[in-house]
Parts: C-alpha cells; structure tokens; sequence
C-alpha cells in the first residue's frame, strides 16, 4: 500500500475550488452558500465525499474533518490539532503494516521537535497493541550532539514522549553516539545506516542512497528542516548520506544531520507542520514559484522525495496558503455583488420604463376619453340649444293654441252639451295629439260636470283651463240646457261669441 492511499482522509474535498466549499467547522471554510447566483448560474456546491477507506477512528472524540487537496504531487492535509495526531496515527500504522508485509520490517526516520507530541496517538489502543512494534527501526533525522539523557537531546525526547512507551526493541533505536564529537558522531551514524543497508534492513533507492520507509519532518520558522538551515553550506551536500553542523543557528550548535538526497530518498515522507510562526515557510514550500532558480531556497522547499510527501498542517501553519485563493472568492464575492446589483438595477430600470410605458399609454387613453367626452358635452350643447328654441317656439304654440282653447271653452260653455261637443272637435284639431275619442263617444254631464266612465262609475273630464292650469274642466258646463248666461257668469270671463 503506497503513502497517498494509506493516507485515506476521512472527508476530502476535491480540488482548489471545492475547497472553498468546506464545513463551517473548518477553518476555511468561506461559505459558499452565501455566494449570490449570477444571472442564473450557480457556482456548484459539492458535498464533502466519505473517503472510500475511511476509518471510525479517523473521527473519534472532537476530531473534525480535513481539508486535502492536492497541489502537483504534494498532498496536503489541514487539521485540528486534535485530529492531526488521529490521523497521523493512522496513516504511520498503515505504513507501519504496509512495509512489514511487504519487507518484513519498517524503518522510520523521527525528527525532534513538535512531531514527538504528535504522535502521541500510536502509544495508545488500538495503535500500541496491533502494531508489530518489534519489526520498527527508529532513526533520528538530525540530532543535537548532546548526552542522550540531556534535555536537548532527540533521542531523549522521541524515547520519553514515544519509544519507551511502545515494544521497539532498544536494538532498533538508532540513536548517535553521544561520546563522540558532531563530526565523528555523523561518521559512525552513516556506517552504521551502510550496514543496515547491506543487510537489507534498509531499503537502497535507484541511486543506492538509503531509502527510508518514512521520514516524519518538522519545520522551523526559517524553513529548516532537520538540521539543514537555510543558506547553509551543507544543503548541497550529495556524498555524504549524514553530515555535521557546529553553527547551527537554533542551538545547540553541534548537530548531526541527514543530508538532503538522504532525505529525499525516503519512500514516503510526512511533514508534520503547527502553529503560525510555520506559516511563511509552508507557503513558501506549497505556493512559492519554483521557477525562479536565482531566489534561494529554503531547505524545506528543497523537500522532494523519490516517494510519496504529505503535509499535515493546522490553521495556524496552512493560514497563509489560502490566501490567495481567499482573496480570489472575495473577488469573486465582489464581482457577483456588484454584478446582482446591476441585475436589480437593469430589472428595476426595465419596470420603470414598463411604468413609464403604461402611464404614457393611460395618459394616451385619458386624452382620447377626455376628447370624446368633450365632443359629446358640445353636441350636448348644442342639442340643448335647438331644444331651448323648439321650446320657446312650442311655448308659443301652445299660447297660441290655449288662447283659441279659451275661445272654443268660451263658445261651448255657452251653448252647452252641443256646444262641448263642438268645442273637443275643434281641440281635437287645435291639439291633434291628444285623444278625446273617449271623451267623445262617453261623456256625460253629470252635475254641471263633463264626466267620462271610469270602472264602473264617471270621473270629471281633465281639461285644460284658460290659465294653463289643469283641473275639473268645464265646471261651467252644468248641462246641456245650462243658460250660457249663467256659465258666463260662473266662468267669470265673459267670452263673446
Ligand atoms: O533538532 C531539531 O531542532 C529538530 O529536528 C528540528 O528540525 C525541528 O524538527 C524543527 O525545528 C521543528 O521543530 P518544532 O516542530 O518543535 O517547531
């Protein structure tokens, strides 16, 4: 089993822009969900895919996912500090399994440092049980040239913080030989790494260097690894498989260390990176251009083995990596508000000039409503005007017709029923509207009275009086025998015949 499928990831999210698609739990997580449509398109949100080779332990306890993605052949892997030992736990005994099945030991080269507390995981169930602890050959990538029970020593603090706590063999723990000088110390460690290489304990690379299963790095904030500074004389030794350094910048000053084709040799290497002081060196390692020759490098940059390298970072140290991807969703985010605000402001000016249309169209309409009532009042005027003179002329009409009605009511008043007669025919012509046929063939003289039947009884005839008036006509007419004397003088207006 390689490096990179051994490193099963509990969650991983595939590639650059996915990540930005991460779990709020994660600390980079840029929630995606807030990134507005863009006039329909939607940046895709893709869930977070369970590794195939996924394990329960992965997730025990507060451990959260990770983001991995991968940049060229680097993986890279960002953690809680919790789930960083969880998971490196996990991938060094799959390693561990891995090699001894395949080799029938497992060689491991431990850095000191921060790393120690890392993997504290492996001395507790199920790693301290289920591991062949005995088929282990621990090496130091670099040591400070220091008793071995002193506190700076490497070997003191991988054996206090991991090895006394598992069953390696005190055989299998390579450490230095403490009573000799840094020089002397380097020597008889590469010999000894020789034997072991001729004794197939130590696997050869393609170039005959020896080929470690897994190198576990730390980094410095000014980008060393192991014992190798940057600008340092001893980064481009290729000879030696071990060297010394007596200046070293981080003290104490007298090291020994593994060269770097050593290093780079390893079958698989894991760079265990925390804290925020590591964040230039990482994202010097991971994002730097690499095409620039004439910038020197930092040793860890010079990182680049035969095998398979992973990094597994927290926050702190991945802090700078993101940035520029962060930088280019915030872009994003910018372009996509100010694109939706001139989306609301293109729609909002489409409904104003919508209004804008519809009000000129109702102005339009009001205008030809406002013209036809107008023309309609005038013809109205205008009617009312020639009706104001067929009413005057009518007026006269009917004076004039009234005036000769006296006349005829006058005559027939005096002359009685016969006169009356005489008189409705003589209306009849004066008024050709009205209909006096009734009045004609059924009036009576009922009291003086000209009445007409009605029902079973008589009514007095309506007719119409000298003053315009209407009422009981011809109260005059009392009979046809009345005297025209007497209803000249009952009418009052005597009327000459
Ligand atoms: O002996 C040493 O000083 C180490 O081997 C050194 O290379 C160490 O690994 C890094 O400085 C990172 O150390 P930290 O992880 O503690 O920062």
């Amino acid at each position: 089993m390689s490096f990179s499928a051994a490193v099963s990831i509990s969650y991983t999210l595939q590639g650059w822009s996915n990540m930005l698609c991460a779990q709020k739990s994660n600390p980079f997580s840029l929630k995606s969900s807030l990134i507005p449509s863009q006039f329909g398109k939607k940046l895709i949100h893709k869930p977070l895919i369970r590794y195939k080779e996924f394990s329960p332990k992965r997730c025990n306890g507060k451990t959260k996912a990770s983001i991995l993605w991968e940049q060229g052949y680097k993986k890279v892997e960002v953690f809680s500090k919790e789930h960083l030992a969880v998971s490196l736990a996990y991938d060094v005994a799959q390693l561990s399994n891995k090699f001894i099945r395949e080799r029938g030991v497992f060689t491991v080269v431990l850095s000191g440092g921060s790393l120690i507390k890392y993997l504290r995981k492996l001395v507790e169930p199920p790693y301290v049980d289920s591991i062949e602890w005995s088929k282990w050959h621990v090496f130091l990538v670099d040591e400070r040239v220091v008793p071995k029970d002193h506190l700076e020593s490497n070997y003191k603090l991988a054996y206090d913080g991991f090895l006394s706590k598992v069953a390696i063999p005190n055989v299998n723990i390579h450490g230095i030989d403490d009573a000799l000088p840094a020089d002397g110390a380097a020597d008889v460690y590469e010999t000894s790494m020789r034997r072991l290489v001729k004794s197939n304990i130590i696997a050869t690379s393609k170039n005959g260097l020896p080929k470690f299963d897994l190198t576990l790095l730390g980094v410095g904030p000014d980008g060393h690894v192991a014992s190798l500074f940057p600008g340092h004389p001893i980064l481009k030794e290729n000879q030696k498989w071990v060297t010394f350094i007596k200046d070293s910048p981080k003290p104490p000053s007298d090291r020994i260390t593994f060269t770097l084709p050593v290093i780079n040799a390893s079958s698989n290497i894991a760079m265990v990176v925390t804290g925020e002081g590591k964040a230039n060196a990482v994202h010097s390692a991971l994002e730097n251009d690499h095409n620039h020759h004439n910038i020197a490098k930092l040793p860890v940059e010079l990182i680049s083995p035969e095998g398979d390298l992973k990094w597994y970072l927290d926050k702190g140290a991945a802090s700078k990596l993101f940035q520029k991807k962060v930088e280019e969703h915030r872009n994003i985010q910018e372009t996509n508000f100010v694109n939706s605000i001139i989306f609301e402001n293109t729609k909002l000016g489409g409904e104003l000039n919508e209004i804008r249309r519809r009000n000129e169209e109702m102005r339009v309409a009001h205008d030809e409503k406002e013209k036809e009532t107008n023309k309609y009042f005038a013809e109205w005027r205008e009617r009312g005007e020639v009706w104001e003179k067929e009413k005057e002329t009518l007026k006269s009409k009917v004076e004039e017709a009234e005036a000769r009605m006296k006349v005829v009511y006058d005559d027939a008043a005096l002359k009685g029923k016969e006169g009356f007669d005489n008189a409705i025919r003589q209306v009849s012509v004066l008024l050709p509207d009205w209909n006096f046929s009734e009045l004609d063939l059924a009036n009576t003289i009922e009291n003086g009275k000209v009445m007409r039947p009605v029902g079973n009884g008589h009514v007095p005839v309506e007719l119409k009086k000298m003053d315009g008036s209407r009422g009981e006509s011809t109260a005059n007419v009392q009979g046809e025998n009345t005297p025209v004397k007497d209803n000249k003088e009952n009418q009052g207006e005597g009327v000459a015949n």
